[in-house]
């Protein structure tokens, strides 16, 4: 494994391998890896001739009041864990080297990213769609992997690819959960005893989500109503969103719609915010 911190030398590697004919498997990261990323990893490696991990801390896609510098990192762990997985090349790019003096060129996904995370976090998938285009041009990947943890980045992602005719297939992947469902977050790291307890609460809403759905409930407001009574059985935890919208259009629905909806929670379990959700 080797690990590459310019994007020029990224680049040329990248080019090497397509002119061998090798297909490019991509997982981008921002580190302190767990099983969700390493998941992708695993997936890449099955599906591709070569497997490029990025990791990458951005700060374009957290605002002034989150939690850029205390981003948990470990760049020693990451390595050793990539390593394990027959990764062929990582790329550590600095700061300097993806927004070198003068950068003033973003990517906008419109109204996808105006709803749910885009609507707390604001300038986060402007962010987002920007270092991931950066990075997409850095690798060249013929498939990339995004976990649905993240489902609206997954969908917004997609959504770019297609509207500017980037020729890579997106592949998402399903989240990873502990044992008692918390979904696996580098986030987790922040919470402490109390908090790691009762951030069970946004699998047990989901859970709740799904008991109604099954059981023929399809009225949205009486799910969200639902889920927010699980939350609130949880005294540490406070309630950003619980949303129920259109897998494709990610519109909010008054009525579940069968292949098509997306559950979704944020909840902040004191300063931690974390988030989770079901496709149904
Ligand atoms: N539990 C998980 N299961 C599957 N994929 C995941 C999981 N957690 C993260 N991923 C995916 O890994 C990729 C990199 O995510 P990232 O480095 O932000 O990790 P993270 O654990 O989600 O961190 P954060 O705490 O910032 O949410 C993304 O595509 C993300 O959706
Ligand atoms: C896709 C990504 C690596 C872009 O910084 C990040 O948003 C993440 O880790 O999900
Ligand atoms: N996994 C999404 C990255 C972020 O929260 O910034």
């Amino acid at each position: 494994m080797r690990i590459v911190y310019s994007a020029s030398e990224m680049q040329a590697i990248a080019n090497k391998y397509r002119e061998w004919g090798k297909r490019i498997g991509f997982v981008p990261t921002m580190g302190y890896l767990h099983e969700g990323h390493l998941s992708l990893v695993r997936q890449a490696k099955q599906d591709n001739d070569v497997v490029f991990v990025s990791i990458f801390v951005n700060p374009l896609q957290f605002a002034p009041n989150e939690d850029l510098d205390k981003y948990p990192r470990d760049i020693e762990r990451d390595e050793s864990l990539l390593n394990k997985e027959g990764v062929d090349f990582v790329f550590y790019p600095s700061v300097e080297d993806m927004y070198p003096d003068g950068f003033q060129t973003y990517v906008e996904v419109d109204k996808l990213t105006k709803v749910l995370e885009g609507k707390s976090r604001p300038t986060h998938f402007r962010g987002v769609t920007t270092v991931v285009a950066k990075l997409f041009n850095i690798a060249k990947p013929h498939r990339a992997y995004f976990g649905k943890k993240d489902a609206q980045q997954l969908i917004v992602i997609k959504r770019m690819v297609k509207d500017l005719n980037m020729d890579i297939e997106i592949i998402g992947m399903p989240i990873v959960r502990e044992s008692d469902g918390l979904a696996l977050s580098s986030r987790n790291k922040y919470l402490n005893q109390k908090e790691r307890e009762q951030a069970v609460c946004l699998y047990k809403a989901l859970m709740k989500a799904k008991e109604l759905i099954e059981t023929g409930q399809r009225d949205a407001d009486v799910i969200k109503e639902e889920m927010k009574k699980v939350i609130e059985g949880y005294p540490l935890a406070k309630i950003d969103y619980i949303d129920i919208n259109s897998l494709s259009t990610l519109e909010q629905l008054k009525q579940v719609k069968e292949g098509d909806t997306l559950v979704s929670l944020a909840v902040f379990l004191g300063s931690t915010r974390l988030i989770d959700n079901m496709w149904f």
